[in-house]
């Protein structure tokens, strides 16, 4: 299911699509769907050069790669340079490794469904955002489209950042005070790639890993320079999949809570009771947060812009339920715990601004009815 407010705060909510009601079994089919990496990262992070490094690397995928206008305005396209420099591939290129390459002009979900056209000639899609894109709702039009949603998944959303100037960028204020886009881009992030660490000392590096830490308590992060990464650690990573997060929720707090709300984006992780959840109830006050933007029953203004959560039914303790957030849209994943599953905590974790923990915490537990002593 995946749910997304309504055009009027008024309505009933619009429900997109019908509850899972059915929970996966190993006998179900498989279908072959084409996984998808959104690489994002600001201006000159190395976006292109990591680009170029899959596109040259032996790895035995056929990946093809969209660069695109994801977000972007200007309609001004960035080529990129394999063999001749500057050159821009207007048509799909076909190279050694067998990766395709092509460059795509349309704008949206349309770019997608032209390179679906080539089906079976690629098993992996890289898009590349601009420098400037919020991933936030480009990743939301791989759970709207249903019938992309058919043919594709999203694999993970990758953030390179710039290290010489990464701390700069996520200070910057912005005209209307809204969250800027490097930091968007790191609170969305599924991995971070701190890049060009050839610029900066070690201590630097200290300062800007833990920054992001503070931002982004559930990406895993790694330092490299030329964008050079193992691909494992950006390909095939799954970072939507049940099964996956049902054993690697492991967020936690990273910074020490402020007694009043706090303008940084920051992680904020809610160990809940195990295992009571009335999911229904739950699900009530994950609406009031994401679509009002509020915590629930308070004044305070928040703006969350990822939210990952494991949750068992107090009516099912076998069931795990696994809930995914970008922005305004939430998505619930039904699943059956597998007898040999280590026993997992029951946990929200939200990204956003103003996420005070000890307001949320209240707020959530007095919507569920539950002690505050509970956990
Ligand atoms: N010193 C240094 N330079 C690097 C490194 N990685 C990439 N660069 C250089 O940084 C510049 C920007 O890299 P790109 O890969 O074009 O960055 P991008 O994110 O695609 O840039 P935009 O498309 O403008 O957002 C290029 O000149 C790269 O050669 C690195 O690890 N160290």
């Amino acid at each position: 299911m995946i749910s997304l407010p309504s055009m009027d705060d008024d309505d009933i909510p619009e429900l997109i699509e019908e509850r899972l009601e059915t929970l996966p079994t190993e006998t179900e089919p498989v279908t072959e769907k084409v996984p998808v990496t959104i690489v994002t990262g600001f201006l000159g992070s190395g976006k292109t050069t990591l680009l170029n490094y899959i596109l040259t690397e032996q790895h035995g995928k056929r990946i093809a790669v969209i660069l695109n206008e994801f977000g972007e305005s200007s309609g001004i396209e960035k080529p990129i340079s394999i063999g001749v420099e500057g050159e821009l591939f207007e048509e799909w290129l076909e190279l050694s490794n067998g990766c395709l390459c092509c460059s795509i002009v349309d704008k949206g979900v349309k770019a997608i469904e032209n390179l679906m056209q080539k089906k079976g000639k690629f098993d992996y899609i890289l898009l590349e955002t601009t420098g400037l894109a919020d991933p936030g709702p480009i990743a939301s039009m791989f759970w709207l489209d249903e019938a992309l949603c058919s043919d594709i998944y999203l694999d993970g959303i990758v953030t390179l950042v710039d290290a010489k100037h990464i701390l700069q960028y996520i200070a910057e204020t912005t005209k209307d005070h809204s969250i800027n886009e490097a930091t968007r881009q790191i609170a969305t992030a599924d991995r971070i790639i701190i890049n060009k660490t050839d610029l900066v000392t070690p201590l630097e590096l200290d300062t800007i890993e833990r920054q992001l830490r503070s931002i982004n308590a559930t990406a895993e992060i790694r330092q490299t320079q030329r964008s050079r990464v193992p691909l494992d650690f950006i390909l095939d990573i799954h970072a939507f999949d049940i099964n996956v997060h049902s054993q690697t929720l492991t967020a936690s707090d990273e910074k020490p809570d402020h007694p009043h709300l706090d303008e940084n984006v920051r992680t904020v992780c809610l160990v809940l009771p195990h295992p009571s959840i009335n999911i229904s109830v739950m699900e009530e006050w994950i609406q009031r947060l994401l679509w009002d933007k509020t915590i629930p029953n308070t004044t305070s203004n928040i703006v969350v812009l990822r939210l990952k959560g494991i949750l068992t039914p107090e009516d099912s303790p076998l069931t795990r339920i696994i809930v995914q957030g970008v922005q305004e849209l939430y998505d619930f994943q039904y699943a059956k715990a597998n007898a040999g599953d280590k026993v997992t905590e029951d946990k929200l974790v939200l990204i956003g601004r103003n996420l005070d923990r000890q307001l949320l915490k209240n707020s959530l537990w007095q919507w569920m009815g539950w002690q505050l002593s509970d956990i």
